[in-house]
């Protein structure tokens, strides 16, 4: 067992659930936070403590790392939905900008050392350069990419003037499930491709849309790197081991495995995974679609010991489908 807790916020949602049972793998003690409005309780890890909570709760979030004994905070938790951002700024701005300043102060005023947050590839927004790397230009073409811009710059500017560091990871497209079918995506009204794409593949829906077919990439349909989510929850586990070896360093690194798969190809690959053809229904653009999203990955290879185990688009596909099998049974 580690020595000290791990405070993870949204631990109830996707990609915190997966970063729960990478840390308890790993032997941390964890203790979550989440307020349950997208997560699951079912879905953190019964070795693992739920505090159903806000994080702008202050008074619980400070009694909580007082009394754990947290010395790092991972911070999952946020409102997450692109086009929700645009037509509601105010709620991404209160709940990714400002619930995050709240987290930061609790964490500094409770002597956390340590504070690991989930950024986005939409801090870049439409690229010049594919790929992108970590200092290209940030400018956000949506509310939620530059509701995560900002609180990357709050935490830039409190490890300045207090002993916390910090490492933001920019996640690409997270993808699948955990290979053990302990977790995966199971929000309702999901918007990611390879999660619709294994509704469909489930007989949840009927088709799949693909937006845009006029894109400048091969086959015309946007490319993005997909990055399975038990590789980035195991990136998660290494920043921290970092963290608390090189105190007087924070770091901002992609999480992305620096190669691109097109919409079409990721229909092809859950075609051949299930041996059937899924319908496509080629429509237009969604707004604010860059053509291509593709990390350059090689800040994170060169500083983390990480190394991905599950760059398999395929084996990302089966993952996804074998979560989205079991949700169904689950939801009967
Ligand atoms: N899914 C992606 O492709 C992707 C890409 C880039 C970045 N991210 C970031 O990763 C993080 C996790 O995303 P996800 O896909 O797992 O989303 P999710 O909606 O499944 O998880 C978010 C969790 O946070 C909780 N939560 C939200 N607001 C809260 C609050 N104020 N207090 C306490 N709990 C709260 C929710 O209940 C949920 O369990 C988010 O910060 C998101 O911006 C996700
Ligand atoms: O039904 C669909 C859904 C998506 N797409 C296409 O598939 C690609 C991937 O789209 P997703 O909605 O799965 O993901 P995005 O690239 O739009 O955005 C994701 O990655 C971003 C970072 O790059 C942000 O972090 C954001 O939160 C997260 O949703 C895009 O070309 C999109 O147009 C379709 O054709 N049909």
């Amino acid at each position: 067992m580690r020595d000290g807790t791990v405070l993870v916020t949204g631990g109830a949602g996707y990609i915190g659930s997966h970063a729960v049972l990478a840390l308890l793998d790993a032997g941390w003690k964890v203790v979550v936070v989440d307020n349950l409005v997208t997560g699951f309780d079912w879905a953190v890890d019964k070795r693992a403590k739920l505090v159903v909570a806000n994080i702008e709760d202050e008074a619980r979030i400070r009694a909580t790392m007082r009394d754990e004994g947290v010395i790092a905070v991972m911070h999952f938790a946020g409102s997450v939905v692109v086009p929700e951002s645009v037509s509601d700024p105010l709620r991404y701005y209160r709940n990714n900008t400002v619930a995050s300043r709240s987290l930061i102060e609790s964490a500094v005023a409770s002597g956390v050392k340590h504070f690991i947050f989930s950024s986005t590839a939409a801090t870049y927004g439409i690229p010049e350069k594919v790929p992108v790397s970590e200092d290209s230009p940030k400018v956000p073409i949506n509310p939620y990419g530059m509701s995560k811009l900002m609180t990357e710059f709050m935490l830039r500017d409190v490890a300045a003037a207090h002993p916390i560091n910090y490492a933001a990871l920019r996640y690409f497209n997270v993808a699948g499930a955990d290979p053990q079918g302990r977790s995966g995506q199971s929000t309702a009204g999901a918007t990611h491709l390879i999660k619709i794409a294994a509704e469909a593949a489930t007989g949840k829906r009927s088709s799949v849309s693909v937006f845009g077919t006029d894109f400048a990439t091969e086959d015309g349909t946007g490319v993005r790197d997909y990055i399975h989510v038990t590789d980035l929850a195991a990136a998660h586990v290494d920043a921290l081991d970092l963290l608390i070896a090189r105190p007087q360093e924070s770091h901002t690194m992609n999480a992305g495995y620096g190669r691109g798969f097109s919409v079409l190809q990721v229909l092809d690959a859950v075609d051949r995974v299930t041996n059937r053809t899924i319908e496509r229904k080629l429509e237009g653009r969604r707004a604010g679609d860059p053509d291509a999203l593709v990390a350059d990955n090689s800040k994170i290879l060169s500083t983390l010991p990480w190394r991905p185990k599950h760059d398999d688009l395929e084996g990302i596909v089966k993952d996804a489908l074998a979560w989205e099998r079991s949700l169904a049974e689950r939801q009967g």
